[in-house]
């Protein structure tokens, strides 16, 4: 018997915490509802991964195989001049910071897999969303649903978290001084699971291809620090402007991005709190501990808070679970937020006179034997955050 048997729990978001924070919580007997703002699961999206104790976790799951089924199958990532000629290519894993058995697979697969993994275990609500929140964990819900009382309410609901602003107020959002957004294109570049990057100055361009997709994703990385346009019409015209003397590929996909239907668009930002959790409620994921895009550890700290929280829960019941938690999860939050600065910088580069250098070290790195092997001293750093916690048995 568990703290936790029969507890009735909401969780705000069925992203990749909140799906997997419900397994875990049925998994420990809790009686578990998420509710999603979307009005029904989204496929597809993004590529993320998932590393080091993160992999342990979804093992622990009885997931990891079909994880590993759907993995993007990217084999290899270049650095392109304005012609398009590939200055330097790597392997895939080596572009994208994996090591070892590292997966990478797109955001909504992850997620779907997950959902279909609590299916009879947990009851979802989509397109709700909680409108007041009191912290005994009482809640209403929007759409004039009627207010109920949960023994903890959880804001699984990523970086911009309502449930996060109704219970500790606004703030803890720290920007990097980037924006990013990413959408579907079509694959006019015909790549075949590649990916290619072109560097301006503070403006960087990605496109890729992944296995079992007719589509291409661009994503672009600029720096700036005027604040985030509301609404997608304004952020496509800023990105716009951005990229307006860009060259490469970048006019074509521009073009493209004004009809995409997925069109995503932040700033590359942290969520950093004093604490997780007040009265009956507490965050996990981008909503307590956002570690950016550019860590390339988004996924992994939410499922091994998942993990974490639903475990403590068990073991130290509502009251102690939550705090224990934190004392856990907080060393390896830092160690991997520690990340996104430090990759960011690498990824968007200040000046004309930083590209061009770049490219010319790129390229004589290109023509040395043993390149990879170079390169993985790179990844180095992201293997050490993603392994720095000893995951407790629950
Ligand atoms: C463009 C991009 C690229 C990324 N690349 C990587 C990568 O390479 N590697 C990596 O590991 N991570 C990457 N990440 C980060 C990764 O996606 C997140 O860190 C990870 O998904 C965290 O999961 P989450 O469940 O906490 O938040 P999310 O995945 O953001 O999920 C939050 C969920 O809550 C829902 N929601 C929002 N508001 C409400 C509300 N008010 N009520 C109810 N539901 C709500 C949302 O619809 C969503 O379903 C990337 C992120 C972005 C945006």
């Amino acid at each position: 018997m568990t703290r936790i048997a029969n507890a009735r729990i909401l969780v705000s978001g069925a992203g990749i915490a909140g799906t997997a924070l419900a397994w875990w919580l049925a998994e420990h007997g809790a009686d578990v509802t998420v509710a999603e703002r979307a009005e029904e699961p989204r496929d597809g999206g993004y590529k993320v991964d998932i590393r080091g104790a993160a992999l342990t976790v979804v093992d622990r799951m009885g997931l990891l195989d079909q994880a590993r089924a759907v993995r993007t199958g990217v084999r290899a990532g270049s650095v392109v001049d304005a012609t398009g000629r590939r200055v330097a290519s790597m392997d895939a894993d080596t572009f994208g910071g994996r090591v070892h058995d590292d997966a990478e697979l797109l955001r909504g697969d992850l997620a779907r897999i997950l959902r279909e993994a609590t299916t009879g275990r947990v009851g979802y609500r989509f397109g709700t969303e909680i409108e007041a929140l009191d912290p005994d964990g009482t809640v209403t819900f929007a759409n004039g649903g009627a207010s109920e009382r949960f023994d903890l309410v959880v804001g699984a609901d990523g970086l911009r978290s309502r449930t996060r602003s109704l219970a500790f107020g606004e703030g803890g959002v720290h920007d990097l001084g980037h924006y990013i957004a990413i959408c579907s294109v079509p694959n006019h570049l015909g790549l075949d699971r590649e990916e290619l990057t072109y560097v301006g100055p503070g403006r960087t361009t990605l496109v890729y291809s992944t296995a079992g997709q007719s589509d291409a994703k661009a994503m672009f990385l600029f720096s700036g620090d005027a604040p985030r346009p509301q609404g997608q019409e304004a952020q496509k015209r800023f990105l716009t402007q951005a990229y307006a003397q860009e060259g490469w590929e970048v006019p074509r996909l521009l073009e493209a991005m004004g009809d995409a239907t997925d069109f995503y668009f932040d700033t590359i930002s942290q969520a950093r709190l004093d604490r997780w959790s007040t009265g009956r409620v507490t965050l996990v994921g981008d909503a307590a501990y956002c570690a950016s895009p550019a860590s390339g550890q988004g996924t992994s700290l939410a499922l091994v808070g998942a993990y974490v929280l639903a475990g403590e829960l068990a073991t130290a019941g509502l009251d102690e679970g939550p705090h224990r938690y934190e004392e856990l999860m907080r060393p390896f939050v830092v160690a991997n937020q520690k990340l996104g600065p430090a990759n960011i910088k690498r990824m968007v580069l200040r000046s004309r006179g930083q590209v061009r250098m770049s490219m010319r070290m790129l390229g004589l790195l290109n023509r040395l034997p043993g390149k990879e092997r170079m390169l993985a001293k790179v990844v180095e750093p992201i293997h050490r955050a993603a392994t720095a916690i000893t995951l407790p048995t629950y």
